[in-house]
């Protein structure tokens, strides 16, 4: 067990309260930044002019950050951020902070309230990024002009890398801010990103909320299959077209599902570590899965969540066919979306693909593909864990148990695997199953949430310069 020295090295510990005045300026901010639409559609179109704007809207919204003399501030691929935090202490490794500014589209329909207009309702700010990820932006930025205000000066140096292309791959923004630190020989303690949440009611027989930090995320691949045939008049059609092809091979892969690999990954550990938390009979399955793992893994698979974190997941996302009514469609096409559980590769995945389908007339094309990222450490040693851990006890009293687990999304950490092996996805925000809407309809955080989250940076960045008996990089080592 990691022992945590109870005070700071030298600086007393600024406390995480907040006038009424600061806590009123922090819900502006954030309703300020959905109001920015800083959308990416795809490779090929973005709202540049949002992109840009949000950059000014930072600059004017945290001019202590922008205007402190150990803060570097530089652009990269036109509207990433990167902020380089110069502290005191050379011999602490440094660790980076991750959020994107770019958003999914939102079309108005099914909205409460229009998606960029950050409205207050019921003590929920809505709109679209208020979890995804604008949140934690401005938490970050917010938490740290907080403290910066109250003069303080950080012992470790850290990141702060904000993306603009994470919802369309990172490439522009991550992977050159990657290339930067990388260039300039950065190697990081860690890195935190978003990726889980704590969550509160997840599942009915789960007495209190319980935090999940991610510490590896799924792999990806999306595939297309093809079909192509001589086209006709659809007045004799054949008995088979490239639409029935295609149908049939995308059924074959939706009744055939990829297999279970509860045991092999982090779900199993996370479970067994979360056992206490269930009532009574679970708790007893939970602590007896050497009996009753069949029974639990074919629950998980009822959830779509808990099912994406036991197997590779196949989305079938789009489909293309067909050129005019009375023609016998020459080309069917459709894209799959995998997202591979971290025991598998992209390669095994493709080959259990074409197994399933087993037809000689499907063409496939891998469009794009990375496998699992590795898994983070989590032992008494890793400090990123550890300090997340230790933030969410103080910060979220009511969560008894912190858990690792798996991101079943992607993020743009994995763009940062050459400068960490530690990278965890935790977003310190708690989520009732009501609030899951991210990428959805009226996505939306709760005031009192968000606060929380400036709160949680607020502490972490200076849990950050606490003196941790026993790390590799603690400089008192000698003392003991
Ligand atoms: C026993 C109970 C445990 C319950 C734990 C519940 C935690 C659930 C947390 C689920 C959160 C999912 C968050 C995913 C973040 C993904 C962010 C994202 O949307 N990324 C995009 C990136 C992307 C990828 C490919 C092309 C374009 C963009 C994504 O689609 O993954
Ligand atoms: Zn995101
Ligand atoms: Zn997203």
């Amino acid at each position: 067990q990691v022992l945590w020295n109870t005070q700071l090295r030298d600086t007393s510990r600024i406390p995480s309260n907040f006038s009424r005045q600061e806590r009123m300026a922090t819900i502006e901010a954030l309703k300020g930044a959905i109001q920015i639409p800083t959308v990416s559609f795809s490779h090929e179109k973005s709202n540049t002019t949002a992109l840009a704007e949000f950059g000014e809207y930072i600059q004017r919204v945290f001019p202590t950050v922008f205007h402190t003399s150990f803060i570097k501030h530089e652009v990269v691929g036109n509207y990433s951020h990167l902020f380089t935090v110069q502290g005191s202490d050379p011999s602490l490794q440094p660790y980076l902070l991750l959020a994107h500014i770019d958003v999914v589209p939102a079309p108005e329909e099914g909205w409460e309230v229009p998606p960029f207009s950050g409205q207050e309702r019921d003590g929920f700010i809505y709109g679209r990024g208020t979890l995804d990820n604008k949140n934690s932006v401005m938490a970050i930025l917010q938490a740290l002009e907080l403290l910066l205000l109250r003069n303080y000066t950080p012992q470790r140096s850290f990141f702060i890398a904000l993306g603009h292309d994470e919802e369309i791959s990172g490439t522009d923004g991550a992977q050159k801010i990657s290339a930067l630190l990388q260039s300039r020989g950065v190697r990081l303690a860690f890195a935190v990103d978003e990726g889980s949440f704590v969550v509160d009611n997840f599942l009915p027989s789960l007495k209190k909320p319980i935090a999940i930090i991610a510490v590896s995320e799924k792999g990806a691949m999306d595939l297309m299959l093809r079909v192509n045939m001589t086209p006709g008049h659809s007045s004799a059609p054949p008995k088979e077209t490239t639409i029935s092809i295609l149908s049939a091979a995308i059924n074959q892969l939706q009744q055939n599902p990829m297999p279970n690999m509860f045991g092999r990954g982090q779900v199993k550990t996370m479970l067994q570590q979360l056992a206490g938390e269930f009532s009574s009979p679970i708790n007893i399955v939970l602590r007896n899965l050497w009996l009753f793992q069949p029974f639990v893994s074919r629950f998980l698979e009822k959830n779509p969540i808990t099912n994406a974190m036991i197997r590779t997941t196949v989305a079938p996302t789009v489909f293309q066919a067909g050129i005019k009514v009375n023609v016998i469609p020459p080309v069917a096409q459709a894209i799959i979306n995998f997202r591979i559980h971290p025991a598998q590769t992209v390669h095994e995945v493709l080959e259990l693909t074409k197994n399933i389908v087993a037809d000689d007339r499907v063409q496939f094309h891998v469009l794009r593909a990375f496998d699992p990222s590795p898994v983070s450490p989590t032992d008494d040693q890793a400090l990123g864990y550890q300090l997340l851990r230790h933030t969410i006890h103080a910060v979220f009293p009511e969560v008894s148990v912190v858990a690792p687990g798996t991101c079943i999304g992607n993020t743009d950490s994995r763009h940062y695997l050459n400068l960490t092996r530690g990278i965890y996805l935790f977003n310190p925000v708690l989520l009732k199953p009501a609030d899951f809407r991210i990428h959805g309809v009226n996505e939306r955080i709760s005031v009192q949430a968000y606060e929380t989250q400036v709160k949680f940076i607020f502490e972490f960045i200076q849990n950050a310069d606490m003196e941790l008996v026993g790390m590799p990089d603690s400089p008192h080592q000698h003392d003991l």
